[in-house]
């Protein structure tokens, strides 16, 4: 049987409705109805082609990344894909997410805009946004230098306020305040959010953003005392080398007073510091929204993967043929479902909890507005915790695909490799996601100490209110479908989270120096905000798998005995059976174009053999027959054996 009909029969296995689940995934028959559109839009387009890009190399891999945006940005004017100004609605969003190519506009319209809405003071906004908007200008966001990343208090470069001339002079003091990192920055920006420490009469008022021009308008040089260019080839073949990640230096670069960013704090003629009624977190704003960005994209890189491998494990037979039958399909061996299935519930869950980040992020938008500020720790913790603990499994999951699909998913041809290259910075970019936990770790602790107080936790801590009863907790399931009740195993996360941050905070008191006993204990905070995030996961959608592979946190805090955790495997294994049949479906629900997934492994039509075997004639190596450099290398070699046989 070819690979044709064998998804034909998986199609007829689905128990549930395909269409329907299209809406699901979607998030409405609207978006599903604009995915679908702007899908097709992208894939019949010749100017998106992608299956070329893993044998281009860099300088025409950048071009091709240029033209790419410029018909991009043509497309959206063209059929009006956003409103009057912004790209950053939902069709051109969804048209640069099909495009799938990483690019400048990423950063011009993710960052640098962003960056503008929510530190500039309206004014500011009025100036810089309609021209950002219709992209006369294009910026990036320099905040990382070649010497401090995570940790932003330490940046170096200066901005020192001149009373005389009512500017700002930008310099960049030693090597290791060179801006490093800044996607679009190396060729393309004309402008960056650049952060800098602020000097005003020699006092430090701490990092600040300004808009500084980088690049001439006219003919894209840089300005003067401005040096500029790419930071170099980064891991993967085309992956992420279609961003053009830079590198600045500044040498006394003058700007005017007013290109500091001033809504959160101002610098006055006079040269005096003023800060508005407002916490100076406010100036991170921009990694929060992206942050919210990140989880809600982790489901779709995600289910990409899990999409491939699992239309080819379905394809894809070995051993188990008897009397010259059909061998088993790999999907069917119990430990490829184990792999698969659970990546399969995560790409779903990711993507209930990325709408759900977006509704917090929305509400703690609204209430800044009203100058209410009492939910932004909760809003930072959330948002640095799920795109830690979402881009962690990601990334681990593409790649644990790739294993799914044995040797064909080393092929570039199978999407995978290369979809793993672009994703994996995801851990670091953003906020590395160990620095992050711990961030999500302080706030917990925080939370814990504060309830002798009196103080009651709010939100995605709430849970903590009940703590007497969580650490009394211990789970009654008695037979294997007991773990099928949601609050079952809701209640087993929560204990399990509420007793590592309790025995953390526990820990910390033990030391006279809190900062110290923060760094002896960072590995144990930050499991104890591993196991706070997949709660909050939890509670949004499923768990039965991540409770199996927890297995050890769960005894050991007293949750649930030995025992429990049988009965909960035994349960897994049933769940597996009965994901089976439904596998395919759930992923044809993705409703993902083969240009989308651009891989030969996950082809809706399964026809994977003869595909694979047509597209390895079109590599460039077997352009000639006998190779380029025969003559050179291997000719004298075989000449050499025979003259050494003769011999
Ligand atoms: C046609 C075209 C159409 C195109 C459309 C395209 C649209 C595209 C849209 C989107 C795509 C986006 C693509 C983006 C790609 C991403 C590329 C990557 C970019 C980057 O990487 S930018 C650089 C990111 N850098 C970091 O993340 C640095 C990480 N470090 C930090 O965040 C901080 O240094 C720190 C948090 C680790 C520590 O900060 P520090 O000031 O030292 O703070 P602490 O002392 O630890 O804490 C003090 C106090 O502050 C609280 N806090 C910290 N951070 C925040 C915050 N962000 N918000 C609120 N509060 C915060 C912290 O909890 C403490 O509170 P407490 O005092 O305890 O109450
Ligand atoms: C592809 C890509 C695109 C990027 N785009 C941009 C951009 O557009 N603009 C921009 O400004 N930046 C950008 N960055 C930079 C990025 O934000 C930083 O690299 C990131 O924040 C991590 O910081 P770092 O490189 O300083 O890592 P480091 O902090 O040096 O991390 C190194 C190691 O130290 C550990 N570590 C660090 N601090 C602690 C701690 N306190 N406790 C325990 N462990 C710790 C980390 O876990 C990690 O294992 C980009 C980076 C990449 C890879």
């Amino acid at each position: 049987m070819e690979g044709v009909d064998h998804l034909a029969f998986e199609r007829n296995k689905a128990q549930f409705d395909v269409d329907e689940m299209k809406i699901v995934w979607a998030g409405s028959r609207e978006d599903f109805e604009l995915s679908d559109r702007i899908s097709r839009l992208v894939a019949s387009d010749p100017v998106f082609r992608k299956d070329d890009r893993a044998a281009l190399g860099r300088k025409e891999l950048f071009k091709n990344t240029l033209r790419k945006a410029a018909h991009a940005w043509k497309r959206v004017i063209e059929l009006r894909l956003s409103g009057e100004f912004s790209a950053l609605e939902p069709e051109a969003y969804k048209l640069r997410a099909f495009v799938d190519q990483p690019a400048f506009t990423d950063l011009h319209w993710g960052m640098f805009v962003p960056a503008i809405q929510g530190q500039g003071t309206d004014e500011q906004q009025q100036k810089w946004l309609p021209l950002a908007y219709r992209m006369q200008i294009i910026g990036c966001y320099a905040q990382t230098e070649l010497g401090h990343g995570s940790n932003v208090q330490g940046l170096e470069t200066t901005a020192t306020f001149d009373p005389k001339t009512d500017e700002f002079v930008i310099h960049s003091p030693t090597l290791t305040s060179s801006k490093w990192w800044p996607g679009g920055l190396g060729k393309v920006s004309t402008h960056a959010v650049v952060y800098a420490r602020l000097i005003i009469d020699g006092q430090d008022y701490g990092v600040h953003g300004f808009i500084v021009q980088l690049r001439s308008l006219d003919d894209h040089l840089p300005l003067p005392g401005i040096t500029i260019g790419d930071i170099g080839m980064k891991f993967g073949n085309a992956a992420y080398n279609t961003m053009d990640n830079g590198v600045l230096t500044f040498d006394h670069v003058r700007i005017p007073r007013n290109q500091m960013l001033m809504r959160v704090s101002q610098v006055t003629r006079e040269g005096k510091y003023v800060h508005s009624n407002v916490p100076r977190q406010l100036v991170y704003g921009t990694m929060v929204y992206v942050r919210q960005k990140i989880v809600a994209d982790a489901s779709v890189a995600l289910s990409r993967a899990v999409c491939i491998a699992t239309r080819y494990s379905a394809v894809r037979r070995q051993f188990g043929s008897h009397n010259g039958g059909l061998e088993t399909q790999v999907i069917d061996y119990k430990t490829q479902q184990s792999r698969l299935f659970p990546l399969l519930a995560s790409a779903y869950a990711f993507r209930f909890v990325g709408e759900w980040l977006l509704w917090l992020y929305t509400d703690v938008t609204e209430r800044l507005k009203a100058k209410d500020f009492s939910t932004l720790p909760e809003a930072h913790a959330c948002t640095a915790g799920l795109k830690s603990l979402t881009t962690t499994a990601t990334a681990d999951g593409i790649e644990e695909c790739r294993k799914l699909c044995g040797g064909h998913g080393y092929l570039c041809s199978s999407g995978l490799p290369e979809l793993f290259a672009v994703y994996v910075p995801a851990c670091t970019y953003e906020g590395d996601n160990i620095v992050l936990l711990l961030q999500v770790a302080r706030h917990l602790v925080k939370t814990v100490s504060q309830l002798s107080t009196g103080n009651k936790p709010v939100g995605t801590t709430a849970y903590m209110a009940r703590l007497e009863q969580l650490l009394q907790y211990h789970s009654d399931v008695k037979k294997a479908e007991d773990w099928l009740k949601p609050n079952v195993v809701l209640e087993a996360f929560e204990a399990r989270a509420a007793r590592m941050c309790v025995a953390c905070a526990q820990n910390l008191s033990k030391f006279s120096n809190p900062e110290e006993g923060f760094q002896e204990l960072a590995a144990d905070l930050v499991e104890a905000a591993v196991a706070h995030c997949q709660l909050i996961v939890v509670s949004n959608v499923y768990a039965l798998s991540l409770l199996h592979k927890h297995l050890g946190d769960f005894i050991s805090t007293g949750c649930i005995d030995p025992k429990q955790g049988s009965l909960a495997n035994e349960q897994l294994r049933n769940l597996y059976s009965q994901v089976r049949p439904n596998a395919v479906a759930l992923v044809d629900a993705y409703n993902y174009t083969d240009h989308y997934l651009g891989s030969i492994l996950g082809r809706y039509d399964g026809n994977v053999y003869p595909k694979l075997y047509e597209e390895a004639w079109k590599d460039p190596l077997n352009d000639s027959i006998v190779p380029d450099g025969f003559k050179e290398y291997i000719q004298p070699l075989l000449k050499q054996q025979l003259r050494n046989a003769r011999l």
